[in-house]
């Protein structure tokens, strides 16, 4: 096997490409190994990798991920790494090469037969393609950044117990999760915007003004486990805040009950921060509102009223160097990308069943609670 994979490198190494796709998204571990693999030969040998999809335009789920190596070192770290991935799982592997009087890109696809890695004889030409009518991004965004049901997300977990240890015990708390009716007996609030937008400050004045209950989305009960979950790839990290709301869920049902609920997060968080981050590129490559990825899991709570704070991007920031917490990956993520912001916040507004209602956030905190309140009266007569 090895001397096959040499014998592909060394063909890269004239034209410095292979493309490594998995058949599999749903195989964490696998995806699990290649990361690590490929980061550790990126770090040892200066290979440059770059994360690529192959897709069929405009055809759903059609997306494959996959890495794109660029070997300039022939070491042979590379191979004996590359040797390792190709034996233990099914990849697609193709080649690039610019040759003949044209300079045109072709590709080479090879094949693992009992001989070992060979080059299949049939090659295609690279040719510029119409743009889609689809971002690629946005074809795979169901099952894989987002989750609709309670059992895809749980799938999820399930598949990873053997490579996050941790997942076990969030699979634990989350079977004994209370189940929640379809309908409450009191009002469930949920107040929802970006990081620093005065969530917790609101949200603890309301429960106070209404005599209601506070919960979070993700629960407390999670919070041993978030940032450990926080570091993994998206289909893992995102499968962990889903099944965080379904806890949410359970402890709203109950909570429901006896008072007003006023809920920090929910479901719009989990999908808004996925899709804006699933999709690459400008705001136009979002799914156009009324898309299927802005829908409400049909298993999951619904709430009364949902209410985004929104507050322009310079007092969102004067906010945070005010707080002056540590920030997370994806805080620092929204400072730097400004693009990023206008995509969970456009993502927000597009989400349904129900759909957010946009608060102005700016004034002081006591305008912005009085403002909230006339809200929750007229909309939910309390
Ligand atoms: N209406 C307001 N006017 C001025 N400052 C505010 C207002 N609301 C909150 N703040 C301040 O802005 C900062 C962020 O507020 P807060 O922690 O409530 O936001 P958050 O949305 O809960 O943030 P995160 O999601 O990051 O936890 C705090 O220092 C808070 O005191
Ligand atoms: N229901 C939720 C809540 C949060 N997230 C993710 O967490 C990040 C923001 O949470 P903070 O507590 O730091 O404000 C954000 O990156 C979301 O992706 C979520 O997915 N679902």
């Amino acid at each position: 096997m090895a001397t096959n994979l040499i014998q592909i490198l060394n063909k890269c190494a004239s034209c410095k490409l292979i493309v490594i796709n998995k058949y599999h998204s749903l195989s964490c571990n696998v995806i699990f190994i290649i990361i690590i693999f490929l980061r550790y030969i990126t770090y040892r040998d200066r290979c440059t990798i770059l994360e690529m999809s192959i897709f069929q335009p405009n055809v759903k789920d059609s997306v494959i991920k996959g890495y794109f190596l660029k070997d300039a070192s022939k070491s042979s770290a590379t191979e004996r790494v590359l040797g390792e991935l190709l034996r233990n799982d099914p990849v697609y592997v193709c080649s690039y090469l610019c040759g003949g009087e044209d300079r045109q890109w072709s590709q080479h696809l090879w094949s693992n037969t009992e001989d070992g890695w060979v080059e299949v004889l049939e090659k295609y030409c690279v040719v510029p393609a119409e743009k889609p009518v689809h971002h690629p991004s946005t074809l795979s965004i169901i099952n894989y950044d987002v989750f609709y049901s309670f059992e895809d997300a749980y799938k999820v977990l399930q598949q990873c117990v053997d490579i996050i240890p941790e997942s076990k015990a969030v699979l634990e708390l989350v079977d004994q999760r209370l189940e929640s009716k379809e309908k409450t007996d009191f009002p469930v609030i949920v107040i929802e915007g970006l990081d620093a937008t005065g969530k917790t400050t609101l949200t603890e004045s309301l429960t106070e003004a209404l005599g209601a209950t506070l919960l979070k989305s993700p629960p407390q009960c999670l919070s041993p486990w978030r940032a450990r979950f926080d570091t993994e790839p998206p289909l893992i990290r995102r499968a962990f805040y889903a099944l965080g709301n379904y806890l949410t869920a359970g402890q709203i049902g109950q909570e429901a009950r006896q008072a007003p609920v006023i809920v920090d997060r929910y479901w719009h968080s989990t999908a808004a921060y996925a899709i804006a981050t699933a999709v690459g590129g400008k705001l136009g490559n979002l799914p156009q509102a009324g898309s299927e990825v802005y829908g409400w899991p049909g298993d999951l709570l619904r709430p009364s009223l949902v209410l985004m704070l929104s507050l322009s991007s310079q007092e969102r920031m004067r906010r945070l160097q005010v707080r002056g917490q540590d920030k997370t990956m994806e805080e620092e993520e929204l400072e730097a990308n400004h693009l990023f912001r206008q995509k969970v916040e456009e993502a927000y507004q597009r989400i349904e069943g129900p759909a957010c209602i946009t608060v102005d956030a700016s004034p002081s905190p006591d305008q912005v609670l009085q403002q909230v309140l006339l809200l929750i009266r007229e909309k939910c007569h309390l």
